[in-house]
């Protein structure tokens, strides 16, 4: 029986909590913004075939498609509890453009790992799942952050706790809120994007992080919204990569002069986010930055709302 898992897209940061925060997202137009992983069958030797609208961008050789990894990783996770795996036919449907700032490789990631584990009757718990997914992220951007993959897998506002009981913890979000992203279609390497920020802050820097992501979260569990969005400005990256990012001011100032709430890189970028407290303004910035910020044909556009349910693992998706 093919089990085939959808995990969303996600936005790590979220400007104001550097590899603590992200949120995954979900298009109000109903579209779906994520990739899909289907494990069909066991066979003799490990099988992956690539659709979608980004296969075209993937590794040619299977064995460097990150799913190939998961399914590595999930044998041997498996292989200690005693369970054997055999290869497994796999497909995966990659509508999220490489190095995006969309959480692409935790969108993969966490699909392949859900559908296996779905697979194989769901012989791993969450915390599990959770760790072994940063795992194969950090792989792949130098070091482990969960700030895609547990908001990928878990839905909604995710704060990172990484102690040895938790890794994540899921924040109260408004549901008023419109977070209109766009993707420049130019690709940024978060291994890259990771390097070029200092290895140390001054001490204001320091304070202002913790002061604002304090309140940050205090805001959410009051519901106070104005001063949620007071505090959503990144002193830790933006300043560094928003080089990278071509006409990156020019759409922070429409969308402010529009009336967004706060404005940002979504995870590493080059994918800018800009939250509204209405639907009008979130679909004029969107309409803005298709214009204006888009640089190729493989750019788009989409007014989301924060999705709360995460991945979804069906036999029949
Ligand atoms: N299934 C996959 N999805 C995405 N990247 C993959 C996959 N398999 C292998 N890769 C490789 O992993 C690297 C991903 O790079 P990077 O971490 O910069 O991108 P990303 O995860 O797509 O970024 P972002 O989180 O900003 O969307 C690329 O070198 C890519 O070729
Ligand atoms: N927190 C990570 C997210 C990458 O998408 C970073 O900013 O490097």
């Amino acid at each position: 029986m093919t089990v085939t898992a959808y995990a969303p897209a996600s936005t790590g940061n979220v400007s104001l909590g550097y590899d603590i925060l992200g949120l995954a997202l979900a298009p109000v137009s109903g579209e779906l913004l994520g990739d899909r992983v289907s494990v069909i069958e066991e066979t003799s030797v490990f099988e992956l075939t690539n659709t979608g609208r980004f296969a075209h961008k993937l590794p040619e050789d299977p064995k460097e498609n990150i799913v190939y990894d998961c399914f590595v990783g999930f044998k041997a996770e498996l292989a200690e509890l005693g369970i054997d795996v055999r290869p497994v036919k796999m497909q995966l449907e990659k509508n999220l453009p490489i190095g995006s700032g969309l959480g692409s490789s935790a969108s993969s990631i966490v699909a392949a790992l859900a559908a296996l584990n779905e697979f194989y009757g769901k012989p791993l718990n969450d915390d599990k799942l959770l760790r072994l997914m940063g795992k194969l992220e950090g792989q792949i951007s130098g070091s482990i952050h969960y700030d895609n993959v547990a908001p990928c897998y878990l839905g909604g506002l995710q704060l990172m706790v990484e102690s040895e009981q938790c890794i994540s913890s899921s924040l109260p979000v408004f549901d008023e809120w419109y977070w209109t992203i766009c993707y420049s279609g130019a690709s940024v390497s978060t291994a890259a994007a990771r390097k070029i920020l200092p290895q140390e802050f001054s001490i204001k820097t320091t304070i202002e992080f913790g002061r604002q992501l304090a309140l940050f979260v205090d805001a959410l569990h009051k519901g106070d919204r104005v001063l949620a969005a007071s505090v959503m400005t990144d002193v830790i990256a933006e300043p560094y990569r928003k080089s990278l990012l071509t006409n990156f001011d020019n759409a922070r100032a429409y969308a402010e002069s529009e009336g967004s709430l706060a404005f940002g890189i979504s995870g590493s970028g080059p994918t800018v986010f800009a939250v509204s407290d209405s639907a009008e303004t979130a679909e004029k910035i969107k309409l803005w930055l298709e214009q204006n910020y888009i640089q190729n044909e493989n750019g788009f556009a989409h007014v989301c709302k924060i999705d709360t349910h995460g991945t979804k693992v069906s036999e029949d998706v």
